[in-house]
Order: structure tokens, then sequence, then C-alpha cells
């Protein structure tokens, strides 16, 4: 797993259902846009935010178009227990070529727990398994030393880290070189993992601007260092504007101001956005397309 994946946002109607011709024509744009694949039902699509059925019509849209493209869907998957993981990521898997398993939340298991829960969830699959680690969410942090038990077990192939820094754990993490892809999931620091050893990201901001994070990419991968650094630069200040407020409140109303989404709305108890990070977001995302 290598290159910019996208997690989409999950665009709903006026009076509220899940806008699949939206999500549709996102989802295109974004792979068009050079994104490596896609991811429904992460944190920026709501998926706790959806029911059953909203969440199977994501699935198959993102389902429909990855194949249209010959690209890689990884679906989101994860409850605070184990068994509720496992019934969800029987359901998807068949759907989806990897899956995104957030570490149990709010629960705080120990680390012995975790490593149990992922072993059990792995077992339970024929996919591959993307852990996700995001501890401001969770509530439960992991060490280096657990994510590289976590990374040795087979059908684990990678981690989505996003710690909310470049801290020791990543450093160490990304030095031992397992060969396993750790993707970077905060979109500020995209940039500098991908320096650092990280074979890509799940980044919520490449839903605006897919060519400036693929392009930023591929300048690393082809050592054009100046280009990577011109990108990164130009997208950070968007970056922030859009995660300014709880995402993807900010996110969604830039989509919808660029005609891409029809309907700006998130769900409870996400809130609409205040004008003004969106404003920002969307001059600097006008400075990114002047790199592009
Ligand atoms: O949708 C996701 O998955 C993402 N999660 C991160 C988060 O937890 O906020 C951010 C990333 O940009 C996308």
């Amino acid at each position: 797993m290598e290159g910019i994946f996208v997690p989409l946002v999950t665009p709903y109607t006026a009076s509220g259902e899940v806008d699949a011709a939206a999500l549709e024509k996102v989802a295109r744009r974004c792979l068009e846009g050079g994104a490596a694949g896609l991811v429904a039902l992460g944190t920026t699509g709501e998926a706790a935010l959806l029911d059953g059925a909203e969440r199977r019509t994501v699935l198959e849209v993102c389902r429909a178009v990855s194949i249209e493209h010959g690209t890689p869907l990884v679906a989101g998957a994860g409850a605070m227990g184990t068994a509720d993981t496992i019934a969800q990521a029987r359901e998807r898997a068949p759907l989806a070529d990897a899956l995104l398993v957030v570490v149990p939340y709010y629960v705080r298991p120990s680390d012995e727990g975790v490593l149990d829960h992922f072993a059990a969830v792995c077992a339970a699959v024929d996919v591959p398994v993307l852990a996700y680690d995001v501890p401001y969410r969770t509530g439960k942090r992991l060490t280096a030393e657990t994510a590289l038990r976590l990374l040795s077990l087979d059908r684990v192939a990678g981690m989505k880290l996003c710690p909310g820094a470049i801290d020791q754990d990543t450093l160490a993490l990304l030095a031992a070189r397992t060969g396993k892809a750790v993707l970077c999931g905060d979109d500020a620091y995209v940039h500098p993992m991908l320096h650092l050893g990280a074979a890509g990201a799940i980044a919520a901001s490449a839903c605006l601007a897919p060519e400036a994070f693929a392009g930023m990419a591929e300048a690393v991968r082809t050592g054009d260092t100046a280009r990577a650094l011109a990108l990164h630069n130009a997208l950070l200040p968007m970056v922030d504007a859009l995660f300014s407020e709880p995402s993807p409140a900010v996110l969604k109303a830039a989509l919808a101001e660029v005609g891409l989404i029809g309907d700006p709305s998130v769900r409870a108890p996400l809130h609409p956005p205040r004008p003004e990070p969106v404003t920002r977001a969307l001059s600097a995302l006008h400075a990114t397309r002047a790199l592009v």
C-alpha cells in the first residue's frame, strides 16, 4: 500500500439521505486526481453516524468506483469490543481490498488486550488489515514496541499512524523498516513522514486537493525535494483550516463551495462550521492549484 489514499466524506441530500451520486463524483475526482486508492467509512466519512443500510450504500458506491479505476478500496471497521469489530469486519471484508481497523476505543485495554483484539480480527477475515492508531480519539496510545508486535501479525499489512505529532515512537517505528506499510494519518505531517519512510498517507484533506497531495507524494518518491516542499508549504494552511473545527465539517463546506457535493451538512453531534475557516481553506486551495 503506497501513495495517497483518500478517506471520503459521506455527502447527504438536502433531505438528509446519503447522496450516492455526489459520493460517486467525489470518489471519481479523487482517483482522477492521482490518489492511489479510496477509504470508505473512515472518520471523515462519519461512519459512526450512519446506519447499517447507509454504510452498505457507501461501501457499494466506493467499491464500484474503485473497480472502474482498478484501484484498491480500504473499508473502515472497528468498535469498542472485539466481537462487534469482528462482525463489522466480516460484513465489510467482501466489499474491500483491506480493512482499516481502529484500536479499540474508550475501554482503554492493555497492550496485550489490543494485540489479542487484532489477532482475533485477523483470524476472522481473509483480507489484509491496517491497524489504525489514533490515540487522541481512542484514548489508547500504542508504544513503538506494541506497534511492532502488531505489525508482525501476518495479516496486518500496515498501520495508519495518527499520533498528532512525529514523536519518538513514530521515529522508532519508521526506523525499524519492517517492510509493512506505515501510512500517515496526520495531514500536516504527510510530507515529513514520507521523507522518513512512510509508504503513503490516508489524508482527508486530499478529498479537496487530490492532485496536490498525489503530486507531493510523487515528488518525494522521485527525489524532487524542492517541488515536494513547495507543495507541502502550500497545503499546510489548507490543512490547518480544514482541521480547525471537528472534521469533516469544514471539508464538506469547502467541497460544497467548489460544487463537488450539493449539501455541506454533517450529522449531530457535529456542527456546521463557521464561515471563516471555510474561506481560509478555499483560498489556500487556490494557492495549491497554481503548483499542480
Ligand atoms: O477518515 C479518516 O480515517 C481520517 N482520520 C484522521 C482522523 O482521525 O481525524 C484524519 C485523516 O485525515 C483522515
